[in-house]
């Protein structure tokens, strides 16, 4: 499987996902403007994927002897919620004094650690869902997605899902569609499909009633940013999933690097939620309609069962 984003020739090579699942093609993007842009449209989204963006965006500045602060700048505001955006960036540009080269090298040393630092997280959290869940094989369900795309790859809270589905222990994926960009019903169903991993796509307003039903023994979800205290912002639907599976008990696991912990932050309510453009809502309603849109919500941690990254259970 390719990586969701790399770098190749001098050029930040990504998987363009607003094509899939009708269309698997990359994208060559060989300047900071092309990559702002292909960030903000979601070619390329998902936390830890935005890090590596950061970072190659840093990178390509340097290669083209652009003006790298100004650049930098451009890419760690282009969407306020992900910490690992601003990470990435401040991490490649840490080399920028000891030249371009140096630069390349720290990204793409970001890369390579992504893929483990998720396989690594996964695999705790899949250890967390058994022990935390008796039933055999697990039904389970996820929310936006947090898989190979959302990271550089392997995958954060669908990562579980490849370490359980190796095992033999995943007898279905429920796939909250998340709107308005259907993150779920797009990529996590086309991994998933991919993996032959037996999964139903589902309304988001279905999940609480799965829930009711039985249907669901573990909610998954990766995460954006997570506070000092445990809070974690994730895609707006999270919040609710996480009050409806508190209500019947179900286990709430969030999965992610260590790189989307914001220590500096004390709790969620300081985290930016990104508002995004009431075209993704407007499709259907009147000429003219006013859209509440934003992209992102806060979980607290006391409603959360397990925050896990690479080093294990986070403890706040
Ligand atoms: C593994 S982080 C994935 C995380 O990012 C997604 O947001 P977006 O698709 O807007 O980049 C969503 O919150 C996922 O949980």
């Amino acid at each position: 499987m390719r990586r969701t984003i790399d770098w190749a020739d001098g050029a930040v090579v990504i998987i363009d996902q607003t094509a899939l699942p009708g269309e698997y093609r990359l994208l060559e993007l060989r300047t900071v403007g092309e990559l702002v842009d292909a960030v903000k449209r979601l070619a390329v989204r998902g936390a830890p994927a935005l890090g590596a963006a950061g970072a190659l965006g840093v990178a390509l500045s340097a290669h083209l002897n652009g003006d790298v602060p100004k650049d930098a700048e451009l890419l760690a505001h282009a969407r306020p919620t992900a910490v690992n955006l601003a990470w990435g960036v401040e991490r490649a540009l840490g080399k920028l004094g000891q030249g371009k080269d140096a630069v390349l090298a720290e990204a793409l040393a970001l890369l390579d650690e992504d893929e483990q630092l998720n396989e690594t997280a996964s695999k705790h959290a899949a250890e967390i869902v058994l022990a935390e869940c008796p039933r055999r094989p697990l039904n389970l369900l996820t929310h936006c997605n947090a898989g190979r795309l959302a990271t550089v790859g392997w995958g954060s809270a669908l990562g579980v899902v490849w370490h359980l589905h190796e095992r033999g222990l995943v007898e279905e994926v429920l796939v909250d569609e998340t709107r308005p960009l259907l993150q779920g019903a797009r990529l996590t169903a086309w991994e998933l499909a991919q993996a032959n991993v037996p999964y139903r796509v589902q309304p988001d307003s279905a999940a609480a009633a799965a829930m009711a039903r039985g249907m669901v023994d573990c909610v998954l979800v990766g995460a954006d940013r997570i506070a000092a205290n445990g809070d974690v912002a994730n895609k707006i639907g999270t919040y609710g999933l996480a009050i409806a599976a508190r209500h019947h008990r179900v286990p709430f696991i969030v999965v992610a690097p260590s790189s989307t912990v914001d220590g500096k932050l004390a709790d969620g309510s300081g985290i930016t939620i990104e508002e995004r453009d009431a075209a993704e809502l407007t499709e259907h309603t009147p000429e003219g309609a006013q859209v509440f849109n934003p992209a992102f919500d806060v979980t607290p941690f006391d409603l959360i069962t397990a925050v896990v990254t690479e080093h294990g259970r986070f403890e706040p």
